[in-house]
């Protein structure tokens, strides 16, 4: 056990990030009247090439004409293997009003990208005299991503938050599929005749939780393409949610009511919270550090545990 306690991720919803193209400006009044607690105006693999320039001046007015509300305002900029980033730093810093909370950095490598975007996003912000600084949140979807988290989780105050990009990474890892997210159908075990379709984003995922958690940011699930397939995202969202996740992104509107309620707790899971708070409350008065609640042990760590869940529900109940 390290003597440096964890510090907490920032005390923020994040449990549905909407996407929409920064092309489609059709979408943004729905975008912004949604249950969504961040928005992500895209400028990235949902806008073609020569639509970029149009969409980053769609964008950088829809940020100062659409009532957002309360929500994270977030816009994903181009990786930086392209020649649109820069650029896409520039205008919004130069151009965007202060309503913008954060911009979203796609395929990041390691930690030098960011260290690279932040050097960019510093002078604009000084040169402009901009009073909000912005933060940053990654997306890691390549095999050198995976590869670096932790430097990438550490790389700058800036950072707030961590998504796992399935669609990209299965195509940096190579992987056998063209699904984005979820179950596939060739990751199979057999026993005794019975298949069992266990998770092949598991290990990214855990690996996403345990960087984030050692800096205090958020891990986010990203994108489940199949939006017809409701079961199937809450599925993923579930397993998600149980590794520490704290929500997912929605790349139809038919998903953010789904993610919502899955990173909500549910009133039996802090009332159980609740209880085991005071079940070790009155263990502690009596000298005890551990305890039985319903049959079971709850200890020291417990506490931990439920008021992770607690510090949830207050955050919704705001
Ligand atoms: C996979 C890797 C990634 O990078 S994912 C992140 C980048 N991708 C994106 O941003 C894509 C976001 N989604 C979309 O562009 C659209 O939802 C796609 C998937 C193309 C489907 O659009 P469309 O055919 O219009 O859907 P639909 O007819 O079922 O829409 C029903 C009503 O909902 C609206 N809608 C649609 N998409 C959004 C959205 N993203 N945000 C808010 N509203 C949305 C439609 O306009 C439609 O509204 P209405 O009922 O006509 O009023
Ligand atoms: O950007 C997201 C992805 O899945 O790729
Ligand atoms: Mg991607």
């Amino acid at each position: 056990m390290s003597f440096r306690t964890q510090p907490l991720p920032p005390a923020r919803l994040n449990r549905c990030q909407l996407f929409g193209p920064g092309s489609r400006v059709s979408l943004f009044e729905k975008m912004a009247k949604s249950d969504a607690d961040v928005i992500n105006l895209d400028l990235e693999d949902s806008v073609a090439p020569d639509d970029k320039e149009q969409a980053r001046k769609n964008i950088i007015q829809a940020i100062g004409d659409i009532d957002w509300g309360q929500k994270t305002l977030s816009v994903r900029i181009n990786g930086l293997d392209t020649p649109f980033w820069y650029r896409d730093v520039v205008d919004l810093l130069e151009q965007a009003g202060e309503r913008l909370d954060q911009i979203m950095i796609p395929k990041v490598g390691n930690a030098a990208d960011i260290y690279a975007v932040d050097a960019l996003v510093t002078a604009v912000e000084r040169a402009k005299g901009r009073s909000k600084p912005i933060r940053f949140e990654v997306i890691i979807e390549s095999a050198a991503g995976i590869c670096h988290v932790e430097e990438i989780a550490a790389s700058s105050p800036r950072m707030e938050a961590v998504s796992l990009g399935a669609a990209d990474f299965a195509a940096s890892m190579g992987m056998a599929t063209t699904g984005i997210g979820g179950t596939q159908e060739n990751y199979y075990m057999i026993r005794e005749g019975q298949k069992y379709w266990p998770d092949p984003w598991h290990w990214a995922q855990t690996a996403i939780v345990a960087a984030c958690r050692t800096h205090g940011l958020l891990p986010v699930d990203g994108p489940f393409g199949d939006f017809s397939d409701t079961d199937g995202f809450v599925a993923q969202a579930r397993r998600s949610a149980t590794l520490g996740m704290v929500g997912k992104w929605a790349i139809h509107p038919s998903q953010v009511a789904l993610a919502n309620e899955v990173f909500s707790p549910s009133e039996a899971a802090i009332g159980e919270a609740r209880e085991i708070l005071a079940a070790m409350d009155e263990a502690k008065r009596s000298g005890a550090g551990a305890t039985v609640y319903k049959g079971r042990l709850v200890d020291i760590a417990s506490i931990k545990q439920a008021e992770v869940i607690v510090r949830q529900a207050e955050l919704i109940a705001g």
